[in-house]
């Protein structure tokens, strides 16, 4: 049974639509991503799943319970990481995490998790005082501090510095192979592609894709791109037939394609039987960046019709 079960959800704010028929599932264990442009709906979602908005339509199974008609024994199983209005600037973070783990059954021990994320220096400093990376982990002591069999996490490293923001992705993936199940929300894509076994791209209410990073990035339309300057004319009619392929370009003598490996590998070929020298020859893939862009794309040109 997957850990999480979202079919055909559906919510509305004040007549206008937000989550518009989004279905997925999460398997144990996963780190599973949630990535979409500002306003998508992600955050939406995620909070149906903690149970904090009522769905208009569809179903929602947090390890097979209901998170609203459930909802305590889904807050047994599920961590949500607060935001930051949520926790009251004077208390410590012991205090923080004293009391949160009184909330639980069977929280962990906090003080290793404390150590864990960095925090023992940090015990009788209060929330209000921390810094933003410091804020951050607190928050993510506090999501895991029940024991949970599955984590949510929303904008998980925003505001964190380059380091940090390295620092908590080892710490997930620390969480993840301790058995957790991890639901991420994420503007970053390098995160996204770093961290999870498995994406949806939400737009416009809507799952425009769902599939691992390496699945999506070979979704995108021209995935790979190579340039080279030939060293003799190449005959455009070659180039329109080669497998694949899905843009060409001349400037300054120089040619761009874009496609698969096939086309990579197809050019190649081409050249050899011409005799053809590519000078300054440059294969590059396309990332996680691109094939979001890709998927977006099409609603973007809507929005501005
Ligand atoms: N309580 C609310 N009342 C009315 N509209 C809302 C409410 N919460 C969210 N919205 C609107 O619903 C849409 C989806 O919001 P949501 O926060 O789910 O998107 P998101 O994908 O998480 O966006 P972001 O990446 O900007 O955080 C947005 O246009 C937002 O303004």
């Amino acid at each position: 049974m997957p850990v999480i079960e979202v079919t055909e959800l559906r919510k509305s704010y004040g007549g206008r639509t937000v989550v518009d028929g989004v279905s997925f599932a999460v398997e144990e264990g996963e780190i599973f991503g949630i990535l979409g442009p500002n306003g998508a709906g992600k955050t939406t979602t995620v909070e149906c799943v903690e149970g904090l908005r009522v769905p208009d339509a569809g179903r929602v199974r947090v390890t097979g319970l209901d998170p609203v008609a459930d909802h305590a024994r889904v807050a047994r199983v599920l961590g949500a990481q607060l935001q930051q209005s949520e926790l009251q600037p004077k208390l410590t973070v012991r205090e923080a995490l004293e009391l949160y783990a009184s909330f639980y059954p069977s929280p962990l021990d906090w003080a290793p998790l404390a150590e864990r994320l960095g925090l023992t220096a940090k015990l009788t400093t209060r929330f209000g005082k921390l810094s933003g990376g410091q804020k951050q982990r607190l928050f993510i002591a506090l999501a895991l501090i029940g024991n949970p069999r599955v984590v949510v996490l929303d904008e998980l490293t925003t505001g964190l510095d380059p380091r940090a923001r390295r620092d908590t992705w080892a710490l997930i993936e620390d969480v993840r192979a301790s058995g957790v199940t991890v639901l991420l929300v994420t503007h970053f894509m390098e995160e996204a592609q770093r961290l999870c076994d498995r994406i949806a791209v939400i737009d416009k209410g809507r799952v425009a894709a769902l599939d691992t990073p390496a699945g999506l990035i070979r979704r995108s339309a021209g995935a790979t791109v190579i340039s080279f300057t030939p060293s003799a004319p190449l005959d455009d009619r070659d180039l329109a037939v080669l497998p694949a392929l899905a843009s060409v370009e001349h400037k300054d003598g120089r040619i761009t394609l874009s496609g698969t490996d096939e086309t990579v590998n197809a050019v190649i070929t081409l050249l050899a039987r011409h005799r053809i020298t590519a000078h300054q020859l440059r294969v590059v893939d396309a990332t996680l960046d691109d094939a979001f862009l890709d998927l977006t794309k099409a609603d973007t040109k809507e929005e501005a019709a």
